[in-house]
């Protein structure tokens, strides 16, 4: 096909006209295509986002070097001096490491698939129990893998919906967990020059949340249900969260409090039928984090006569 052949055609199916003939169509053809894309968005069109937040994770081991940059570049988890340099810096030091926690638990981080599946399956409930609100979408927003929260705020602006839950999947708030989530959105629309048009509601800590407390209790119960008849009321139920800083906590993170409450909720689900302890695991760095540690309580139950543990 000649080049003027070739523009012509282009222009024909662009404007639904014949260049160099009689006009068969007043109205442009692209304006038919653009309805048609229109009508296929609108009908797509979520009513309400729900956005999942939480730190994510790398999906496999050549992830986790970017995963810790991130992590170490954001100040509302970790305030370093020289942080622009110590950040890195310490990534890169502590890649090996981490890789090789993860290559034991499959080689890398299933956060994604479980978020998804769970936002799935929620936004599959809400369209039955509050048709009002629907149709709800779930998105994910990490805030140190992909996918980045910023990256999913731009996602849900062009998709329109009306509606977004900005929901932390981290059952107590924490100044470094949830606080640094929502500081991501402050910040991604204080530096947007258009306004978001979305109407915004939150959900930050759901630790006292009675399903949550039932879902716990029936897990401990499972387990317990392992154990011999003869020993069972003896087991020790350990609950293990991830510790914190206590510089935080003397600033008043409520994240701890938070923590005892759930813990609180639960034994009495389950008629304090056990004895138990609330310890912090993965504290990182050489400052005084909340304790006792995981990793010591166990410890110090293994030489213990009757250490039967949940
Ligand atoms: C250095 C400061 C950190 C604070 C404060 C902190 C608080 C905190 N973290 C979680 C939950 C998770 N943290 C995870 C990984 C992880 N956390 C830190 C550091 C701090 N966390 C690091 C450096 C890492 C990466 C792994 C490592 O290098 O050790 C994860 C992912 C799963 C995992 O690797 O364990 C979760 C989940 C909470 C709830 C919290 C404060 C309340
Ligand atoms: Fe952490």
């Amino acid at each position: 096909m000649s080049k003027t052949g070739a523009i012509r055609l282009f222009l024909r199916s662009w404007y639904g006209v014949q260049v160099a003939g009689r006009q068969y169509s007043t109205t442009p053809r692209c304006s038919q295509v653009e309805a048609a894309a229109v009508a296929q968005k609108e009908a797509l069109r979520p009513k309400t986002a729900l956005l999942m937040l939480n730190m994510g994770g790398p999906r496999n081991l050549d992830e986790v070097h970017d995963f810790l940059l991130e992590l170490f570049k954001d100040r509302d988890i970790i305030q370093l001096p020289f942080q622009s340099r110590m950040g890195p810096w310490i990534a890169k030091r502590r890649t090996p490491s981490i890789q090789q926690k993860y290559s034991e638990i499959g080689g890398g981080s299933p956060i994604f698939k479980w978020t998804d599946l769970q936002g799935k399956l929620m936004c599959e409930r809400l369209d039955k129990l509050c048709p009002e609100t629907a149709p709800h979408k779930h998105y994910v927003g990490f805030r140190y893998a992909n996918p980045l929260t910023e990256a999913t705020l731009e996602q849900i602006e062009v998709e329109g919906a009306e509606n977004c839950v900005a929901f932390s999947q981290y059952p107590q708030y924490s100044c470094s967990t949830t606080g640094s989530s929502m500081n991501a959105i402050h910040k991604f629309y204080a530096n947007r020059p258009t306004e978001t048009k979305l109407k915004w509601s939150v959900i930050d800590r759901w630790s006292t949340n009675p399903f949550l407390v039932k879902c716990f209790a029936e897990n401990i119960k499972t387990e317990l249900e392992k154990f011999p008849v003869e020993k069972r009321k003896d087991v020790f139920i350990l609950f293990s969260a991830h510790s914190l800083p206590l510089r935080q906590v003397n600033r008043g993170d409520p994240y701890a409090a938070e923590v005892g409450a759930t813990v609180q909720l639960v034994m009495q689900e389950l008629g304090f039928s056990n004895p138990y302890r609330l310890v912090w695991q993965s504290k990182v760095g050489p400052l005084p984090w909340l304790s006792p540690a995981t990793d010591d309580a166990i410890k110090g139950w293994y030489f213990l006569p009757h250490a039967w543990l949940v």
